[in-house]
Parts: C-alpha cells; sequence; structure tokens
C-alpha cells in the first residue's frame, strides 16, 4: 500500500512543481492554499462516512480512495511528508493501546 501512496505523493509533488492550474486538478487545489486543501479532505472524508453509514461498499471504495488522494494533497499543503505519518504509526505500533491512550492523555 504504501508504493501507491509514495507515487501519488510523488505526482502531487511534480504537480505543484509544475503549477499548471489549468491541467492539474492538485495544482488547482494547492494554489487555492491550505484552508481549501483541508476544506476538500473534510469534504471527502464525510462522502467515505456517509458510504459507510449506507451500506454502500462500492461507494466506499471510491470515497475512500478519494479521501487518501485528498489527505495527501493537504499534507503537501502544508510540506509535511507522508513519511512522517507513517513514522507516527509505526511508533504506535510499539506502543499499547491502553499505554498509547495514557501518553495521548485520556
Ligand atoms: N487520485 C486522484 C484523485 N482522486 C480524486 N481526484 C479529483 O478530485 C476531485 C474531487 O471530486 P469532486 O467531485 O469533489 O470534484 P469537483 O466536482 O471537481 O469539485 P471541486 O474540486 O471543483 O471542488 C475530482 O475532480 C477528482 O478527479 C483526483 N485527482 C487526481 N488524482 C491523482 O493525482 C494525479 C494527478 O492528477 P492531476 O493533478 O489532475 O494531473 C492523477 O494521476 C491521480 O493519480
Amino acid at each position: 500500500m504504501n508504493d501507491i501512496l509514495n507515487r501519488l505523493e510523488a505526482t502531487i509533488a511534480a504537480r505543484r512543481a509544475a503549477g499548471d492550474a489549468g491541467a492539474s486538478h492538485t495544482a488547482a487545489l494547492l494554489a487555492k492554499g491550505r484552508r481549501a486543501c483541508a476544506q476538500k479532505f473534510g469534504e471527502e472524508a464525510v462522502e467515505a462516512v456517509i458510504a459507510a453509514a449506507a451500506g454502500d461498499r462500492e461507494e466506499l471504495v471510491k470515497e475512500s480512495a478519494d479521501t487518501l488522494y485528498h489527505l495527501l494533497v493537504m499534507l503537501a499543503a502544508l510540506d509535511l511528508p507522508l513519511s512522517e505519518v507513517l513514522a507516527e504509526l509505526e511508533r504506535r505500533e510499539g506502543v499499547s493501546g491502553l499505554a498509547e491512550k495514557a501518553a495521548r492523555g485520556g
């Protein structure tokens, strides 16, 4: 799974560098700034929630893909590499559920 996410992250970076908002959805979204990217991620996540609540597996696959793509665009808008998110997941792997909860203060 990391392969496609890493490739997509590289594509997003390339589209941003090219900066052709007329030809690229990614470049157009990034040009609108981090708030617009965050809002779009939120919209796509809500659409995934709606599909899940309706029990629509086919729609959930599509909305989940939209959500992952827009998560990567949002991270790019903040110059936050995906590797930092994956490292956080890996760090949590080494912590039990209860210890993790305590570490997060809850
Ligand atoms: N994975 C995606 C991807 N998922 C969703 N989307 C786009 O995200 C948009 C979200 O759907 P919406 O119905 O909300 O879009 P919309 O109606 O255009 O809404 P607005 O963006 O105008 O608000 C659609 O235009 C989708 O095409 C994506 N656009 C691009 N990618 C990947 O990014 C790569 C680069 O794309 P470009 O930047 O367009 O070259 C592509 O090769 C893909 O791999």
